[in-house]
């Protein structure tokens, strides 16, 4: 069976840092943020800010909460592999939409790091769209839970904390990779 994986989590929670390990171990990482960079393109717009937002509101209104979902399915697919990591799940839909495409083989992990631990590292990270208050990260946290991104955490699988360093977290992932690769290669 396909296995699909997909990480959920707060802002600077760590998907990323997790997608980054799942490429290092060699496992196709589809980034659904590009379907919309693609979809910008397409429109003859220029990839800034504004206009990855407004398309991405637009191809959801247009098409439901989980249009970006439905458009990296096929994707999914063509990559051939046993094993996918999907990075940029944030609502409940998009749950729905692969659960529904993929059935047991959508395997969703949530990682979790309370809010002070987020901020110091969004701190250190200095991404241009990053919230310079704790405040400011509140409300980002508002924002993503009213777009489903806690229904989505609760859907979950499995639960990896990022709490502690780097390099606890990513021997965390990569024993979880390690274990659905592993029992893949059983079959
Ligand atoms: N355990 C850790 N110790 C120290 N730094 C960490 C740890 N985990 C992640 N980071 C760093 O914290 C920052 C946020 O992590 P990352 O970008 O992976 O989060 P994200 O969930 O992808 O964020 P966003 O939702 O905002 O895109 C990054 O700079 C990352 O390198």
């Amino acid at each position: 069976m396909m296995k699909i994986i997909a990480f959920v989590g707060m802002p600077a929670s760590g998907k990323s840092e997790a997608s980054r390990i799942a490429a290092e171990m060699d496992i196709p990482v589809i980034i659904m943020g590009d379907v919309i960079r693609k979809e910008v393109l397409k429109r003859g717009l220029e990839p800034n800010d504004s206009n990855t937002g407004m398309v991405a509101t637009d191809l959801r209104k247009c098409e439901g909460m989980d249009a970006v979902a439905r458009r990296c399915v096929s994707q999914i697919r063509e990559t051939g592999s046993e094993l996918v990591v999907v990075d940029g799940v944030r609502g409940i839909a998009e749950v729905e939409c692969f659960r529904q495409e993929f059935g047991k083989g959508f395997i969703l992990i949530s990682i979790y790091a309370p809010l002070e631990v987020r901020f110091s590292r969004v701190q250190k990270r200095g991404r241009s769209d990053d919230m310079n208050s704790i405040d400011g990260l509140r409300q980002r946290d508002e924002r993503e839970l009213s777009w489903g991104m806690g229904e989505a955490i609760e859907a979950s699988n499995v639960e990896i904390e990022n709490s502690f360093t780097l390099e606890t977290f990513r021997k965390d992932v990569n024993d979880v990779l390690n274990n659905y690769l592993k029992s893949n290669s059983e079959k």
